[in-house]
C-alpha cells in the first residue's frame, strides 16, 4: 500500500501524529475565542437591541429600558393594544405581553398590564403581541408557523391566501345607524350592504375571542395618506405574519419616532380571517363577512384571508372620511413627470392603473388609492399591489425587480427546488399578486405627494374592441365616463366562452365608495375645472375585433399613447369625431400604427363592428339610466351636458 507521498507504509514514516499539549486535548487555535460561556450566551450576543418596534421579550421588558419613561411608554402601548383586544362583554382587556410565546417570560408576571375585573379563562392567559415586526422577523414567523409560506429565488415571500383568492364584495357590510343613515348611499346599486350595530358587535366579539384564543397576534400601527394634515392612524390586529407583512408593505410605515407618539389609533381592523362567521347570526349569508362600523371606527374580517380586503376596506373608510373634509378620494394610480406634470389613472381592476403608473420615465406617486385636496394629490398607501399573471421582465421591468426580499407574493406557483416563480401558472388563481413597499420602485416619489393633476386618464379594458385606443374628452364626457365606470372583462378562458361581459362600476370603484357616486363626480368636475385638467379615455383592451377575434392592444402602444398625453403633443394633434360615442380621436401618434387609432379600420368585418358598437352603446345607455335624475354639483347645466355626453344612436 502506498500513501500520498509515495512512501510504502513504512512504520514511523507515515502521517505525522497529531501533537497535543500533554493533556491529550485537541485545540483549534485558528481564531480568538468568543465572549460566551454557554451556547445561550453566545446566541444572546448575536442580536443587538434596536428600534422599539422590535418585540421585547419579558426579560428585556424589565431590564434593558433604563429610564422609567421608556417603560411607561411601553406600558401605555400595551394598554392601548389590550384595549383594542378587549371583549365588549366581559373584562376590560386581555393580558397582553410583547414577544414570542416560544420564549420564556421570566419577569412579565410581575407586570400585569391591565387589572381584570371579572376572571374568565381568556383573562387568565397571556396574549402575546408581535408589535410592528420587521419584514425579516415576519418572514421567520411565516416560514416557521404558516403552511404554504416559502422564500422564492429572488427573496420574496410566497404564500397562500387560502380558499379566497379575491375580494368578496357581496359579504361586505356596513353598520346602518343614525349617522350613516343619512350620510351613506344605501339601496340598489350601492356597495353598502347594511347590518345593525348589534350584529356588528356579535361578529366583533367572535373575532376578538378568536384572536385572544391564539398564543400570539400581530399588531401593526401605521398611517394612511401622505398628506401630513390628513394622515389617519390605523391599527391592524391579525393572526398571520402574512397579513402583518402585507399591511407593513401597503400602509405607510412610521418612523421609530412617529411610533413613539402613536397613541391610540383612529381606525382598527380585527382580521380573524381564518375563522368563519356564524351563519346563524342575523344578516350572514355565507361564512365570510367584512364588517365596517364607522361610528366605532372598526372593521372586522371573518372567513376570508385574502389580504386585499384589508387594503380595500380601509380605502372605503377613506372614501367616507376624506370627502367629509372636502377632499376627493380616488381609485386611481398617479405619477409625475420631471417637470411636475401629474397624471391620474382611473380604471377598474385589470385595466392598467398599476402597470401604467409604474413608468420608468416618471416619478411614481402611487398605483391605486389617492386623495385630491386643495394642496394637490397624495397617495393613501405606502405600497403597491401588482397583478403578476403573465408578468414579464421585458414588459414590466420595474414591477419585476420589485419582487425581492420583503415582497409578499400571493398564490403564485414556483419550482419546488429552484424556487423560481412561474408567472404564467394559474393553478391556484389567475389573481396572483405582489405587494411591495413603494420605495421598491426606483423612481418612487417619497413623500408620495404631488401638485394638481394636469391629465385625468380613464382606463377601460374594452373586450368588445370598439372603443378607440385613445380619445380626448371634454368635461361632460369625462364626467359621463367617470360615472359610468366601464370596463369589459373576458369570461373565463377555460370555459371557452367567447362573449365579453361589460361591467359598469360608478367612479371606477363602486365597490369602495360610501356615498352616492354623484357626490364624488361633482367634486371631480369641480377640481378638474378649477385646475384645468384634461380628460382622456384610453382603451387598454381589444383592437381589430372583439375578444376571441381581435387581440389586446400591445402594452408598447398604450405606453406610447400615454407618453404623448404626458408630453402634451396629443393635446395639439389633429382630431376627428367617432360616430355613436362621439369621441375625439387623434389621426396620428408617434410609435403607434395609425390604422388602429380608429377602431373601425382595424376590424376586417365592418358590419360586425357596427353591430358590436351599437350593442355596447346600448349597455352604456341602460346603465346610465339610473343617474339621469341626479343633479351633479350646483350646476344644473353641467348635469344636462353630462347626460348628453353619452352615445347617440
Ligand atoms: N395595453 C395594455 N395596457 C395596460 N395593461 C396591459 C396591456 N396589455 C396587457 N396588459 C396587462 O394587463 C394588466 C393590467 O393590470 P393592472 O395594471 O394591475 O391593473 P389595475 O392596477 O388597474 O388593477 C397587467 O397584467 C398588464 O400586463
Ligand atoms: C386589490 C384590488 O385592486 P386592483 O385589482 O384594482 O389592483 C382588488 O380589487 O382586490
Ligand atoms: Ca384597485
Ligand atoms: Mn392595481
Amino acid at each position: 500500500m502506498e500513501n500520498r507521498n509515495g512512501n510504502a507504509g513504512k512504520p514511523g514514516n507515515g502521517l505525522t501524529k497529531i501533537q497535543t499539549n500533554g493533556n491529550e486535548i485537541c485545540h483549534d487555535d485558528s481564531s480568538g475565542s468568543v465572549k460566551a460561556q454557554t451556547i445561550d450566551e453566545l446566541h444572546s450576543l448575536q442580536k443587538k437591541k434596536s428600534a422599539p418596534t422590535t418585540p421585547s421579550t419579558g426579560y428585556q421588558f424589565g431590564a434593558s429600558f433604563a429610564n422609567l419613561s421608556e417603560e411607561d411608554r411601553q406600558r401605555q402601548q400595551l394598554q392601548s393594544i389590550s384595549a383594542s383586544l378587549a371583549s365588549s362583554a366581559r373584562e376590560t382587556g386581555p393580558k397582553v405581553v410583547k414577544g414570542d410565546p416560544g420564549k420564556a417570560h421570566k419577569h412579565v408576571h410581575h407586570h400585569p398590564v391591565v387589572p381584570t375585573i371579572s376572571v374568565s379563562d381568556s383573562a387568565l392567559k397571556f396574549t402575546h403581541v408581535f408589535y410592528n415586526l420587521s419584514p425579516a422577523e415576519l418572514y421567520e414567523q411565516a416560514i416557521k408557523h404558516e403552511k404554504g409560506s416559502f422564500i422564492t429565488s429572488t427573496g420574496a415571500m410566497a404564500t397562500l391566501s387560502g380558499a379566497k383568492t379575491g375580494r368578496a364584495p357581496r359579504d361586505k357590510r356596513v353598520v346602518r345607524d343614525e349617522t350613516t343613515e343619512d350620510d351613506l348611499w344605501w339601496g340598489k346599486g350601492s356597495p353598502n350592504i347594511e347590518m345593525d350595530e348589534h350584529t356588528f358587535m356579535v361578529n366583533r366579539e367572535r373575532a376578538v375571542d378568536y384572536l385572544n384564543s391564539l398564543d400570539k397576534v400581530f399588531v401593526n400601527d401605521q398611517f394612511l395618506n401622505w398628506d401630513p394634515q390628513n394622515k389617519i392612524k390605523v391599527r391592524i390586529v391579525s393572526a398571520r405574519a402574512y397579513h402583518s407583512l402585507f399591511m407593513h408593505n401597503m400602509c405607510i410605515r412610521p418612523t421609530p419616532e412617529e411610533l413613539e407618539d402613536f397613541g391610540s389609533p383612529d381606525f382598527t381592523i380585527y382580521n380573524a380571517g381564518q375563522f368563519p362567521c356564524n351563519r346563524y347570526t342575523h344578516y350572514m349569508t355565507s361564512s365570510t363577512s367584512i364588517d365596517l362600523n364607522l361610528a366605532r371606527r372598526e372593521m372586522v374580517i371573518l372567513g376570508t384571508q385574502y389580504a386585499g380586503e384589508m387594503k380595500k376596506g380601509l380605502f372605503s373608510v377613506m372614501h367616507y372620511l376624506m370627502p367629509k373634509r372636502q377632499i376627493l378620494s380616488l381609485h386611481s394610480g398617479c405619477n409625475m413627470g420631471k417637470d411636475g406634470d401629474v397624471a391620474l389613472f382611473f380604471g377598474l381592476s385589470g385595466t392598467g392603473k398599476t402597470t401604467l403608473s409604474t413608468d420608468h420615465n416618471r416619478y411614481l406617486i402611487g398605483d391605486d388609492e389617492h386623495c385630491w385636496s386643495d394642496n394637490g394629490v397624495s397617495n393613501i398607501e405606502g405600497g403597491c399591489y401588482a397583478k403578476c399573471i403573465d408578468l414579464s421582465r421585458e414588459k414590466e421591468p420595474d414591477i419585476w425587480n420589485a419582487i425581492k426580499f420583503g415582497t409578499v407574493l400571493e398564490n403564485v406557483v414556483f419550482d419546488e427546488h429552484t424556487r423560481e416563480v412561474d408567472y404564467t401558472d394559474k393553478s391556484v388563481t389567475e389573481n396572483t399578486r405582489a405587494a411591495y413597499p413603494i420605495e421598491y420602485i426606483p423612481n418612487a416619489r417619497i413623500p408620495c405627494v404631488g401638485p394638481h393633476p394636469k391629465n385625468v386618464i380613464l382606463l377601460a379594458c374594452d373586450a368588445f374592441g370598439v372603443l378607440p385606443p385613445v380619445s380626448k374628452l371634454n368635461l361632460p364626457q369625462t364626467m359621463y365616463h367617470f360615472i359610468s365606470g366601464y370596463t369589459a372583462l373576458v369570461a373565463g378562458t377555460v370555459d371557452g366562452i367567447k362573449e365579453p361581459t361589460a361591467t359598469f362600476s360608478a367612479c371606477f370603484g363602486a365597490a369602495f365608495i360610501m356615498m352616492h357616486p354623484t357626490k364624488y363626480a361633482a367634486m371631480l368636475a369641480d377640481k378638474m375645472q378649477k385646475y384645468g385638467a384634461t380628460g382622456w379615455l384610453v382603451n387598454t383592451g381589444w383592437s381589430g375585433g372583439r375578444y376571441g377575434v381581435g387581440s389586446r392592444i400591445k402594452l408598447q402602444y398604450t405606453r406610447k399613447i400615454i407618453d404623448a398625453i404626458h408630453s402634451g403633443t396629443l393635446l395639439n394633434a389633429n382630431y376627428k369625431k367617432t360616430e355613436v360615442f362621439g369621441l375625439e380621436i387623434p389621426t396620428e401618434i408617434e410609435g403607434v400604427p395609425s390604422e388602429i387609432l380608429d377602431p373601425v379600420n382595424a376590424w376586417p368585418d365592418k358590419d360586425a363592428h357596427k353591430e358590436t358598437l351599437l350593442k355596447l352603446a346600448g349597455l352604456f345607455r341602460d346603465n346610465f339610466d339610473v343617474f339621469t335624475n341626479y343633479q351633479i354639483g350646483k350646476d344644473n347645466k353641467l348635469t344636462q351636458e353630462i347626460v348628453s355626453a353619452g352615445p347617440i344612436f
